[in-house]
C-alpha cells in the first residue's frame, strides 16, 4: 500500500482564499485585523516561521507588527512588549513565538497576555475555555490538524487517536480538541514515559506524532490503512527537517501528512483564522 497524501499546503490555500474575503468584509465595516509577533533571540527556525507568518498575513490582507528582542531580553523586557501589545489599538490578535530562550518564565509572559487578543489559543484562559467547552480561539497545530483530516475526508468521530508528545503546542492541547462533541474522537496520549508505545501506536486509526525524535514511528508500528500526521521537527547537519515517522510508514498507512508540507502550512493558517475570528467578535454583528 502507498498511502494518500494529506496535503497541508493545498488545503492551506483554500483556507486562505476564503479568508481573504471575510478579511476584505471586515476592512469594509472598518475593522482593520491586525497580527501582532513577538520574536525574542535569532533561533533561524522561530525567524523563518514569523515571517512566513506575516507573509501569509499580506497574502490575505491582515496588517502586520513585528516586535523583535535580542536573545538576551530580560523577563521585564519580553513583559513590557507584551503590555504594549496588549494597550496597542492596531494589534487585534498576536502571538509570542515559542520557544522562549531559556532562562524565560514563559508561563508567566503567556499569562501576561490579553486573552482577548491571544490568537494562538494557548493562553491559559483560552486554554480552559477548550477544557470547559466555551468557544474561543483554538490551539493553532492541533486545529489545523482537524481541519487537515474534514478536508481529505479521514473521519475522525468514533477513530482512536494516540497522540505522541504533550508539549504546549501540540500534544497537550491536541487530545482537548479531539474529545470535543464535534469531533468525537477516543484518544491515548503517550510520551517519553510510555511503556511498549507500539503496542500503543497498533490500536490507532489515526497517530499525530509530536515527540521531536526522528523517525520514533516505524512501519510496523502501524496499523495498515490508519492515518499517520508527522509534526515532530528536528534538525540534521544539513539543517533539513527529519520528522518523528520513518518513510517507509507510507507503505503501510493509509493517509500520511509529510513534514514539510502537511501540518506546518495547516498551523499558520489557523492562526489566521483565529485573527479573523477574533476581529469578527470584535465587530459585533454584521447590521448591513
Ligand atoms: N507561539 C507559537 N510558537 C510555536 C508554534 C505555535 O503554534 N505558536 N508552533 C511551532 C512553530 N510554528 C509556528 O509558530 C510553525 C512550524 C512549522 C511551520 C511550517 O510551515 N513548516 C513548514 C516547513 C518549514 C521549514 O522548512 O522549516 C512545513 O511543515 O511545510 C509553520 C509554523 C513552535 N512554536
Amino acid at each position: 500500500m502507498t498511502a494518500q497524501i494529506l496535503d497541508g499546503k493545498a488545503t492551506a490555500a483554500a483556507i486562505k482564499s476564503e479568508l481573504t474575503g471575510r478579511v476584505a468584509a471586515l476592512i469594509s465595516r472598518g475593522v482593520v485585523p491586525g497580527l501582532g509577533t513577538l520574536l525574542v533571540g535569532d533561533d533561524p527556525g522561530s525567524k523563518w516561521y514569523v515571517a512566513g507568518k506575516h507573509r501569509d498575513c499580506a497574502e490575505v490582507g491582515i496588517a502586520s507588527i513585528q516586535r523583535e528582542l535580542p536573545a538576551t531580553a530580560t523577563q521585564e523586557e519580553i513583559e513590557a512588549v507584551v503590555r504594549e501589545l496588549n494597550e496597542d489599538p492596531a494589534c487585534t490578535g498576536y502571538i509570542v513565538q515559542l520557544p522562549l530562550p531559556e532562562g524565560i518564565d514563559t508561563n508567566r509572559v503567556l499569562e501576561l497576555m490579553d486573552p482577548a487578543k491571544d490568537a494562538d489559543g494557548l493562553h491559559p484562559m483560552s486554554l480552559g475555555r477548550l477544557v470547559i467547552g466555551e468557544t474561543g480561539p483554538l490551539p493553532c497545530t492541533p486545529y489545523g490538524i482537524v481541519q487537515l483530516l474534514r478536508h481529505h475526508g479521514v473521519e475522525i468521530a468514533g477513530a482512536h487517536v494516540v497522540v505522541v508528545g504533550r508539549g504546549i503546542t501540540i500534544g497537550r492541547p491536541m487530545p482537548l480538541v479531539l474529545t470535543r462533541k464535534s469531533e468525537n474522537a477516543t484518544v491515548t496520549q503517550c510520551h517519553t514515559g510510555t511503556r511498549d508505545l507500539s503496542h500503543h501506536l497498533r490500536q490507532a486509526d489515526i497517530v499525530v506524532a509530536a515527540a521531536g525524535v526522528p523517525h520514533l514511528i516505524k512501519p510496523e508500528d502501524v496499523k495498515p490503512g490508519a492515518a499517520v500526521l508527522d509534526v515532530g521537527v528536528s534538525r540534521d547537519e544539513n539543517g533539513k527537517i527529519v520528522g518523528d515517522v520513518h518513510p517507509g510508514v507510507a507503505e503501510v498507512a493509509g493517509w500520511v501528512a509529510p513534514n514539510p508540507g502537511g501540518v506546518g502550512p495547516m498551523t499558520r493558517a489557523q492562526l489566521l483564522v483565529n485573527v479573523v475570528e477574533a476581529a469578527e467578535r470584535a465587530a459585533g454583528p454584521d447590521a448591513g
